[in-house]
């Protein structure tokens, strides 16, 4: 393996790297700092926690201090949380040269923001949405000559997910230099190769992990079957087990919707489980402060979305648990990903329900402990629903989507009707293919009566001619 200096790295960022207990390069950050360093566009694919970050970011702050002047780089990523911990990097690594960075994420004061962005920072860290709304209505600012243009999680920017990003991503592409060089980094870039291509144009370096899975081997993956009713309580009797057996100890849990994610963090405060929860229907400031007590450990236990299954580096996470299992097997790697990292140990444990696969689930002997806490935790989640319920949870959702649909241009009410109506078309389709099934069936079901009469009349048949 070679080291910092034989990749071209300055000796002040070899020096920096030391401090922060960096010593030899990663094998993303071996492949791809050289090429990066010629100039060249590059994208990296290689597992969770394996350093991507710091593979882009070293060779950034190189060409930076070489030639310094802002706006030089745009770092975008999918999350606010992680926008915050790219810029941090970027501070730590690059203090000796006096970096400047600024970081431009929604749910945070878009005057100060745009304040910070005048005063021309040498790197920009942001969340497409909030820097294609500055784009759009701010010309105090340009990134018309920057240097270096890096998708971090490039992957999910491109996605049409639950959030979409393309509309946004389209107005900052209009707004970058066509020369300039673009870095792509994520543990999940093979989905959307051919997209990412077109936005990496020079014909760019491409550097991919080679192994047969996609998880680190220092991860410890382990499955529980259990039926859906009985998940809660083996969700209790794990993080019971784990606060028994460890004294330093950290735990993430993932679930599907921000409700879930409320109601599960409520439950377990009631077994006085220190927990906190991260989703984004919490405010802005509030996923922050809690993000910062699960990593000074304040707290032990995170409940999140998948808000939180990308990029977060948090040393101390030892289990991560998914309480449902996630739909595609890139967030699992992801999610998985919150553990295990830079060589550490880590577990992860997914607990699989008769909804996620056909299999008989048996309650053995080994869970005699989780029946006995099944009814007292099965009243905690109903007293925990009932209780979110009186704080109108539902109502404010509604609200947000509303709000982000005027905030995309569109009327809340006129897409509710559409919504509507749409609905109704399903379901008369629905209707529609169902009935003309039914009548296959009858008729299917009739041929066969006739059929089988028929053979019986030809066998009586033939048995009065013998
Ligand atoms: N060369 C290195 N030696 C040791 N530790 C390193 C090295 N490079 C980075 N690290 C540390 O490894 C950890 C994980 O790095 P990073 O967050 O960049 O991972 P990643 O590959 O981006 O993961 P993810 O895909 O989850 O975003 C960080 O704490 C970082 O400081």
């Amino acid at each position: 393996m070679s080291d910092f200096s034989s990749l071209g790295l300055s000796d002040w960022l070899i020096q920096q790297c030391k401090q922060m207990g960096i010593s030899k390069p990663t094998q993303v950050q071996e492949n791809c700092m050289p090429p990066i360093l010629e100039g060249r566009d590059c994208m990296g694919c290689a597992k969770t926690g394996s350093g991507k970050t710091a593979a882009f970011v070293l060779p950034v702050l190189q060409k930076l201090s070489e030639d310094p002047y802002g706006i030089f780089c745009l770092v975008l990523t999918p999350t606010r949380e992680l926008a915050y911990q790219i810029a941090e990097q970027f501070r730590v690594l690059g203090k000796p040269m006096g970096l400047r960075d600024c970081i431009i994420v929604g749910g945070m004061d878009m005057i100060t923001q745009a304040l910070e962005l005048s005063k021309k920072p040498h790197v920009v860290v942001a969340t497409p949405g909030r820097l294609a709304d500055h784009i759009r209505s701010s010309d105090t600012f340009s990134i018309k000559k920057i240097q270096f243009l890096i998708l971090d999680e490039a992957d999910r920017l491109l996605e049409q997910g639950c959030t979409d990003f393309t509309k946004d991503l389209e107005v900052i592409l209009a707004a970058v230099p066509v020369k300039r060089q673009t870095l792509l980094f994520s543990a999940t870039l093979t989905d959307t190769l051919q997209e990412l291509k077109g936005i990496a144009m020079n014909k760019p370096f491409f550097w991919e992990s080679k192994s047969e899975v996609r998880t680190v081997e220092e991860l410890d993956q382990r499955y529980i079957l259990t039926p859906e009713k009985v998940k809660d309580a083996y969700l209790v009797h794990l993080i019971q087990k784990f606060q028994d057996e460890h004294d330093d100890w950290s735990i993430m849990i993932f679930t599907n919707t921000c409700k879930n994610c409320q109601i599960l963090t409520m439950m377990m405060q009631k077994f006085n489980f220190p927990t906190i929860s991260l989703h984004s229907m919490m405010k802005q400031k509030q996923r922050f402060a809690n993000l910062a007590k699960f990593k000074s450990s304040v707290f032990k236990i995170l409940i999140a979305t998948d808000v939180a299954s990308r990029g977060l580096d948090i040393p101390t996470v030892q289990v991560v648990i998914n309480h449902n299992t996630p739909g595609l097997p890139k967030i699992y790697i992801h999610r998985v990903g919150r553990t295990a990292r830079a060589g550490r140990h880590g577990v992860s444990i997914t607990l699989v329900t008769q909804y996620d696969i056909h299999l008989n689930m048996i309650t053995g002997q080994k869970e005699k402990e989780v029946l006995k806490i099944l009814t007292q935790v099965n009243v905690a989640r109903r007293e925990c629903e009932i209780k979110l319920e009186s704080t109108d949870f539902d109502e404010k959702k509604e609200i947000n989507k509303r709000k982000q649909m005027i905030l995309e241009g569109k009327d809340p009410d006129v897409e509710a009707k559409r919504k509507a109506e749409l609905e109704k078309i399903r379901s008369e389709k629905k209707l529609f293919k169902e009935r003309i099934q039914e009548t296959i069936q009858k008729k299917q079901h009739g041929m066969q009566k006739k059929l089988m009469k028929q053979k019986h009349i030809q066998k009586e048949k033939a048995v009065k001619s013998t």
